[in-house]
């Protein structure tokens, strides 16, 4: 007879994480994510849910990753990988929320007899899960909880230690579908892999053109420094003449640092360097988040002033460069370009008109832009914040790598393209493997960072947060460009925006905080931060703000 769930084991081990019934737990754009406190539930079922997606996909490893990015070190959290890297099936994200929401031991058992069922889930299969963490402190709690989670489901572990999050997911890739050497431990094996793929395919990509200037990482005091110090020294090994990195905000010990003050998420808001660092005129700089997915790019020119090569600019760079080649190839290969509406108008301008780029717009979080991007041959796609990556359909990479008579500027252009299609992490936007894209791209051009950010001038724009009594009463339409409720707001917003030269301005809830965000772009720093205060007033006056009511801009 079929093995089944053993539901005493679960309801023992359970036991140890009960509910906090106060809580109501929401799978989100970023998988669960709040004070690390309340979490130890949900992440000990996230490993019950994670035996179960393996049992359904004939024991393919299913991946976690413990991390709440760029958020303050005291959250958490945690998201379910599937086994090509990519992210949780949809479906699979509201049965995460069911189990999460499970009050009793019993209700739980119901939860995931109920999967089974509607899933037709063979119990004797076995299960294989790969997790990783970041640096968190809270986060070896978590994982002993995520332990139980696929102990009381009966599945098979394997613990990958500190990861960064594009790790993990090109790791959990790895395993289902790479040739996996049977010595040493996964987690060292999960480093040696990745660092060997991204270092050979960027001395590829950068042949034997010069070096550039060095460059300054912060690393938000984060996971990316200790990787990001491996990667560097691996490409020295390699070619000790073409990259130079120098880290900062690379303090992963002490207490309160993460995030603080640094990193991709407080540049980019702030529009300013992190804290203590003092750039010279064109010195080159760049910020990663938490967890190492997002990355932005940035440098102060002779007039003092900050200048930001965010996910829009880090898109223009990739498509047109991949496009040049493509062209020059010869290849019948469609390029798009996929972007939120956060994406700076100045982008998509210059995209749709200079590059002639088919460019859509979809709602906020990456699974909306991947799976938009997988509809073109390459489909380029970042967020503004800087988190993004380029996918290259089978057919693009059947031809990139076909066989046939080629002049010989046809094969140089071929075989840059292949190099790009093993730089970058196609599972997931990567802050390192970015970094390396950029700068092979810069090189290959011999492009400054003041030349790259010549392509277009971004047009003045400003994030605010509003903070609502209840934000669940905000519901969007257009790729969160119109707000469908509360009734009559999106007019009033629409009066304002129409008396600025250029104005933009939308409203949406987020998924990852308790907060609307209220975007605004115009023709003038003045009037972008006007329409923004206008709209983040009367969205505070009219939907239930609380707390402060938002304060000009100084
Ligand atoms: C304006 C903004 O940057 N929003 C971020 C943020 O989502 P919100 O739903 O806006 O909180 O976190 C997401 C997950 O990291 C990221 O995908 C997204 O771009
Ligand atoms: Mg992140």
């Amino acid at each position: 007879m079929a093995q089944t769930i053993d539901c005493d084991k679960i309801k023992e081990l359970s036991a140890k994480y009960p509910k906090l019934k106060e809580i109501n737990y929401t799978y989100g754009t970023a998988g669960f994510r709040m004070k690390a406190e309340y979490l130890e539930s949900v992440i000990f079922r996230v490993g019950i849910l994670a035996g179960l997606r393996s049992r359904k996909l004939d024991s393919k490893f299913i991946g976690i990753m413990v991390t709440a990015s760029h958020n303050p070190e005291a959250d958490n959290g945690v998201k379910l990988v599937d086994p090509s890297g990519e992210m949780l099936e949809q479906q699979w994200e509201s049965y995460a929320t069911q189990l999460a929401n499970a009050q009793s031991d019993d209700e739980l058992i119901n939860v995931i007899k109920s999967v089974i069922s509607q899933n037709g889930i063979d119990e004797s299969k076995k299960a294989s899960v790969v997790y990783a963490r970041d640096t968190r402190p809270s986060g070896p709690k978590l994982i002993a909880a995520l332990e139980d989670g696929i102990k009381a489901i009966s599945a098979v572990g394997e613990n990958l230690g500190i990861k960064t999050t594009p790790q993990l997911h090109y790791f959990t890739y790895y395993l289902n579908y790479c040739e996996k050497p049977t010595e040493g431990s996964c987690d060292e094996l999960a480093d040696k892999v990745y660092y060997e793929k991204f270092s050979k395919a960027f001395q590829k990509a950068v042949g034997d053109n010069q070096r550039l200037s060095d460059i300054y990482v912060d690393a938000a005091n984060g996971v990316g420094a200790p990787k990001l110090k491996d990667l560097a020294q691996w490409i020295d090994k390699l070619n000790d003449n073409i990259f130079k990195v120098t880290i900062i905000n690379d303090d992963t010990d002490t207490r309160g640092k993460l995030n603080f003050q640094c990193g991709a998420d407080y540049v980019k808001t702030g529009q300013k360097p992190p804290l203590a660092l003092n750039l010279a005129c064109e010195q080159r700089a760049a910020s990663l988040d938490g967890d190492a997915d997002r990355i932005v790019f940035y440098y102060v020119d002779e007039d003092g002033t900050f200048r930001l090569l965010d996910g829009d600019k880090i898109a223009a760079l990739s498509a047109g460069f991949i496009i040049e080649l493509v062209k020059t190839a010869c290849l019948d290969i469609s390029v798009g370009v996929v972007q939120t509406a956060y994406a700076n108008g100045s982008s998509t301008a210059y995209l749709e008109r200079e590059l002639a780029f088919p460019v859509s717009c979809v709602p906020t979080g990456v699974k909306h832009l991947h799976h938009k991007a997988q509809e073109y041959d390459v489909g380029v796609y970042f967020e503004a914040n800087g988190h993004g990556t380029v996918l290259f359909s089978s057919k693009a990479l059947d031809k990139i790598n076909s066989d046939g008579s080629r002049t010989t500027e046809q094969e140089k252009a071929i075989k840059k393209l292949q190099a790009l299609t093993e730089l970058i992490n196609q599972t997931v936007g990567d802050a390192l493997s970015d970094l390396l894209l950029v700068e092979s791209i810069l090189i290959n051009r011999q492009w400054t960072f003041k030349k790259w950010n010549s392509v277009y001038t971004d047009k003045p724009n400003r994030l605010v947060k509003v903070v609502v009594a209840d934000r669940q009463i905000f519901k969007t339409t257009n790729a969160e460009r119109t707000l469908v409720e509360p009734n009559g707001l999106q007019e009033k917003i629409d009066k304002l925006v129409a008396q600025y030269k250029d104005g933009r301005s939308f409203v949406r809830p987020s998924g990852t905080e308790d907060v609307v965000r209220v975007y605004a772009e115009a023709s003038t720093r003045e009037d972008c931060d006007q329409l923004a205060f206008k709209v983040a007033g009367l969205v505070y006056d009219e939907a239930g703000g609380t707390g402060g009511r938002p304060s000009e801009f100084l």
